[in-house]
């Protein structure tokens, strides 16, 4: 019987589900989105059981799209959006309050106070993060403190805390088995990078009971399996990373220097490091890649909070554009945006900058901008502010980045392929298969179960599909690079 692996992708706005074959290729897509919740301005929530019942629905949608049957499934291998919080009672299984999502600022003014107190000199040395609402620790104490009841359970040992694979593990297992990743565990701001393993003197500081806290595993093992969820059968669910981390094994960036940056709602940037924790001078985050067969590697990150919902926004927000492809010919009707820059910085700016007090500005705008440039401003936006991070990496590892792989729904725009290599005098090189999250939860679980044999063996499967190389002389560069640092300044003098 022929096997394949399925892979779990539960992302910010929507659940998939890819049947991947032994070539690396598709065989099969489900998708589904779910609700988000903003129930104030900065919060956003998700319900935890349409995570699982939209990620269950689409498991089984892609087993059958597939014309296969769950015997067919050699394991599972999970992904997900990071950073999120689930807290539930370990009794009953039902969540003690909504996920509180990645993007979530409830938290600023706790993370805030952290800067005052001068504890994140020791949080990023101990986690490689920069104290931040983003992270999971803060959620979690927002949680214990706000809903009746939850710290006295907590302290009690009757909870449990989770980010999304967690739950879902738990879910797919039936509630035997409380764990996460080493990958997905370094995006809490609860691990120590160096032991990886919960730290006490975090606990303390956030003021959660460490007995809530899963175990941390490695990225490529059996957690467990299935228990008579999707059939009878009891499938090994044998990968688990963050979703970030997770593409950067799906581009098989596995080597020390090599780079991907995905590009979706935001864009996150990652450079694999090698088994070297790098401490960032220049504001990115120091991050577990994974861990395989008791060998941890480490990666810089930088996370950029809006890159393709800039789309988002001139679709639904301004109405310019009806659907997001419609962007590209909108902005080739322009050969520039004429000096109008948009920083979209809707909910503060992430890496390098990390002000959540700095908002969405556009400058430069004449009685002549019209909406083609608007839409090449938001295009370029992106891309901008991937050179901020790229160079922000440069200075940290010392390495010149020569070529970056990139994926996620954005990359489809040909128009700001271009003008990234344009801007960044690097190539830009995008594979025959973007779906390189799924496809690296998909190798993890993989290599775990003897599917593929070797990191060596699935190399092979990584494909050019188009390769941009820059064309764009140094001096229009450094004129359009100065123009935009301009607008970020003004970007964040609110
Ligand atoms: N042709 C396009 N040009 C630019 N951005 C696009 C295009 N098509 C889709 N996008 C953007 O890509 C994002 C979706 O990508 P995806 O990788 O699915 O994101 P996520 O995993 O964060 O939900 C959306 O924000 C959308 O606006
Ligand atoms: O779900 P995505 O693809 O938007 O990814 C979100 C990131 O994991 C947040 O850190």
């Amino acid at each position: 019987m022929t096997k394949y692996i399925l892979a779990l992708d539960q992302g910010t706005t929507s659940s998939r589900a890819i049947v991947f074959d032994h070539d690396g290729s598709i065989v099969s897509v489900a998708q589904k989105e779910f609700k988000q919740i903003f129930p104030q301005p900065g919060w956003v929530e998700h319900d935890p059981e349409e995570i699982w019942s939209t990620q269950l629905g689409v498991a089984a949608e892609a087993i059958t799209k597939a014309g296969l049957n769950t015997e067919n499934i050699h394991a599972i291998g999970i992904t997900n959006q990071r950073e999120t919080t689930v807290v539930w009672d370990r009794n009953t299984g039902k969540p003690v309050y909504n996920a509180i999502v990645w993007q979530d600022r409830r938290t600023a003014d706790f993370c805030d106070e952290l800067k005052r107190k001068n504890l994140h000199i020791l949080i990023q040395q101990r986690t490689g993060l920069v104290v931040d609402a983003y992270f999971s620790a803060s959620k979690v104490k927002w949680i214990l403190d706000n809903v009746d009841g939850a710290r006295t359970k907590a302290e009690k040992g009757e909870l449990c805390f989770g980010t999304i694979d967690t739950w879902l593990l738990w879910k797919l297992t039936k509630g035997q088995v409380h764990a996460t990743d080493v990958s997905n565990a370094s995006r809490t701001m609860l691990m120590n990078l160096q032991t990886l393993q919960w730290d006490g003197e975090l606990e303390k500081i956030f003021n959660i009971p460490g007995n809530m806290l899963p175990q941390i595993r490695s990225s490529s093992e059996v957690f467990g399996t299935t228990q008579n969820i999707l059939t009878a059968t009891n499938i090994p669910i044998a990968g688990i990373a963050g979703d970030q981390q997770s593409a950067l094994f799906g581009q098989l960036c596995t080597h020390s220097g090599m780079v991907k940056n995905t590009y979706g709602t935001g864009c996150f940037m990652l450079m694999n490091t090698g088994e070297k924790a790098v401490i960032s001078k220049n504001n990115l985050l120091t991050t577990v890649a994974w861990k395989i067969n008791g060998k941890t590697e480490y990666a810089l990150e930088g996370s950029v909070f809006i890159a393709g919902a800039v789309v988002q926004w001139l679709r639904d927000g301004l109405g310019i554009i009806r659907s997001s492809t419609d962007i590209e010919k909108l902005a080739a009707k322009v050969t520039d945006s004429d000096g109008v820059y948009m920083v979209p910085a809707f909910t503060g700016l992430g890496a390098p900058y990390w002000n959540q007090h700095a908002r969405g500005t556009i400058v430069g705008i004449t009685r002549g901008t019209t909406a083609a440039h608007f839409a090449k401003a938001a295009l370029d936006s992106i891309a901008y502010q991937t050179v901020d991070v790229l160079k922000a990496m440069e200075a940290d590892s010392g390495i010149e980045i020569k070529e970056l792989r990139v994926d996620g729904g954005a990359t489809v725009n040909n128009l700001l392929m271009q003008f990234q290599s344009d801007l960044l005098n690097t190539a830009v090189v995008r594979p025959r298969i973007t779906e390189t999250t799924a496809l690296g939860a998909a190798y993890l679980a993989g290599l775990a179960t003897g599917y593929w044999n070797s990191i060596d063996e699935i190399q092979e499967q990584w494909q050019v599909d188009r390769k941009f190389e820059s064309s764009m002389d140094e001096e229009k560069r450094e004129t359009l690079m100065n123009g935009w640092k301009k607008a970020v300044k003004a970007a964040q003098s609110y």
